[in-house]
């Protein structure tokens, strides 16, 4: 497991070393050990699992208690995964970052608690799966607008066409109105 920094404070990267032989591949998706040794993190208690089909967009979500950590990966298609820092202590608070997640670059990502995440589907469909700290918390669930205008977050979007949003999506805040974290 190769394991890499992001220009965000505590957001990194983790790559599987692949064994790839003619029955096909093996490869290890997590482990305890590396995990809490890299993100101080002792647990992940829910495992997540969503498809979606091309041009959807999950996001910008976080959860104000019951703060989920979660470390995300693709295991069909790709999609342009997205974490903002929302901790007004960190020296990367207020910016973005995002990268590919694909089914042929297995890279998984660890998104901190006190960020926010969303992603866009940009192959015919994707399955995302994810493991995170905390349990699902609705009632204190938000939701920031894929496009706000401080963020200027560059989705890219398939044909320039706008993405397809949830109802709760749709109706999402501004990042200036967001509730932020110490
Ligand atoms: C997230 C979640 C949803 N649900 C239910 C509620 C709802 O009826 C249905 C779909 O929920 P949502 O529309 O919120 O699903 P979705 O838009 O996929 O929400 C997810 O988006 C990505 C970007 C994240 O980072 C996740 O933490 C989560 O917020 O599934 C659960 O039962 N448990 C869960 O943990």
């Amino acid at each position: 497991m190769q394991i890499t920094q992001t220009p965000l404070n505590d957001v990194l990267i983790f790559e599987p070393k692949v064994f790839g032989d003619e029955r096909g591949f093996f490869m290890e998706t997590f482990r305890a050990d590396l995990f809490t040794e890299s993100t101080g993190v002792q647990t992940l208690v829910q495992d997540n699992h969503s498809k979606s089909r091309q041009g959807i967009l999950r996001g910008l979500h976080y959860q104000l208690e019951h703060t989920q950590g979660k470390l995300v990966r693709v295991t069909q298609g790709s999609v342009y995964d997205v974490v903002v820092d929302l901790r007004q202590s960190s020296s990367t608070f207020g910016q973005s970052f995002g990268l590919e997640l694909s089914v042929q670059n297995n890279k998984q990502l660890w998104v901190p608690a006190g960020f926010a995440h969303g992603f866009y589907v940009t192959s015919e469909t994707a399955e995302f799966v994810y493991k995170c700290s905390d349990y699902y918390h609705p009632q204190s669930e938000v939701s920031i607008l894929w496009n706000d205008p401080d963020l200027n977050i560059e989705w890219p979007l398939v044909n320039g066409d706008v993405p397809a949003l949830s109802e709760k999506d749709k109706v999402g805040c501004l990042f200036k109105d967001a509730p932020k974290f110490d």
